[in-house]
C-alpha cells in the first residue's frame, strides 16, 4: 500500500542540483564518466544500481569528499569550486550516513548538537533547545536525547542520525541506505517520516537505496546508476518498461514483484 505521498503545493520542478560530465576515477580506474544528473527542488529521488556502481561515489563526489577528475556540480544554482563546497552550501545541506556515523562519546543531543556548535553562533540554551526539537521531530523522545548510541536500538541510531542531518535547516537532505538493517514495519515507518519531513519541512531528499518497498512507497523519481553513468532516470513505470538485463531484473525480477505487485 503506497504511502500518503502529497507534496507541498509549490512544488514547482527547479533543479536543486546537477552534475553535467561527471568523471570520477581511483587510480587510473574510472567509476564514473560523463554523468549527468539532476535533483528537481521538492522531489524524493532515490539512486539505485548494482552493487560497486559507484552511487556512494556519486554521493560523495556531490559531497566534495571525493574529487572528480571532469565535469561539474552545482548546488543551489551555484558550481562547486575545486575547493570543494563553500560553508554556506555545506549548511544547505544534511547527511545521514550508511551506519548514523554518530560519535560513540556524545549522547543523542549532543550528536544533534555538533553541526550547531560547529557551523552557528548560538547560546547555549538555544542549541539544546532546537537539539530537543529536533529530536522530537524524527518520532524519538526528549528523554531520548541524554542516552548513548550504545544504548540505541537500530532504528532510534538512524532517527538520532536524522536528527543530527536535520540540525542545521537543510533544503537538502543525503541518506545513504536509510532502511538498511531494519526491519520491515520500521522500515515502512522511516519511509513515512522521510515524506512527512518533505512535506513539511519543504525539504529535497536524494537517497541511495537498494529498498525495493522504499521505491514502491516513497520515491517521486529514479535514478540507475550503471555503465559509469545514468543509464536511465524516471518513475516506476519507466524502471518496469526499460530494457536492459540488470534493470528488468531489479524492477521486474521475483523480489520486485513481491514488492510491487
Ligand atoms: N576511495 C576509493 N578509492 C579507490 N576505490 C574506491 C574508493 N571509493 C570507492 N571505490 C571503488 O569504487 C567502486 C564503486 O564504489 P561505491 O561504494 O560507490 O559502490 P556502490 O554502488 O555504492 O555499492 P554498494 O551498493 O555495494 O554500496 C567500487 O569498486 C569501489 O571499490
Amino acid at each position: 500500500m503506497p504511502l500518503s505521498t502529497s507534496k507541498a503545493p509549490d512544488a514547482e520542478p527547479e533543479t536543486i542540483l546537477q552534475t553535467s560530465g561527471l568523471t570520477v576515477g581511483f587510480g587510473g580506474r574510472t567509476i564514473l564518466e560523463n554523468l549527468d544528473f539532476e535533483v528537481r527542488r521538492g522531489e524524493i529521488l532515490a539512486i539505485v544500481g548494482a552493487s560497486g556502481t559507484g552511487k556512494s561515489v556519486l554521493t560523495r563526489a556531490i559531497l566534495g569528499l571525493v574529487p572528480h577528475q571532469a565535469g561539474t556540480v552545482s548546488a543551489f544554482g551555484e558550481e562547486i569550486g575545486p575547493s570543494g563546497p563553500s560553508v554556506e552550501m555545506e549548511k544547505r545541506w544534511g547527511v545521514l550516513f550508511q551506519f548514523g556515523a554518530l560519535f560513540s562519546a556524545l549522547t543523542v543531543a549532543e550528536n544533534v548538537a555538533v553541526p550547531m556548535r560547529e557551523f552557528l553562533k548560538l547560546p547555549e540554551d538555544l542549541v539544546q533547545d532546537l537539539s530537543r526539537l529536533r529530536i522530537e521531530m524524527v518520532g524519538l523522545k526528549a528523554s531520548d536525547g541524554d542516552k548513548m548510541p550504545s544504548e540505541l536500538s537500530g532504528g532510534m541510531i538512524k532517527r538520532a542520525a536524522l536528527a543530527r542531518a536535520l540540525a542545521l535547516d537543510p533544503d537538502l537532505l543525503f541518506l545513504d541506505e536509510p532502511t538498511s538493517g531494519l526491519d520491515p514495519i520500521s522500515a515502512a515507518g522511516f519511509d513515512q517520516l522521510i515524506v512527512d519531513l518533505r512535506n513539511t519541512l519543504g525539504l529535497t531528499v536524494v537517497m541511495v537505496t537498494h529498498d525495493v518497498d522504499t521505491l514502491h512507497s516513497i520515491v517521486d523519481r529514479i535514478a540507475v546508476i550503471a555503465e559509469k553513468r545514468v543509464l536511465v532516470e524516471g518513475d516506476l513505470n519507466t524502471m518496469k518498461t526499460f530494457d536492459h538485463p540488470w534493470v528488468k531484473e531489479y524492477f521486474q525480477g521475483e523480489r520486485a514483484r513481491a514488492a510491487f505487485g
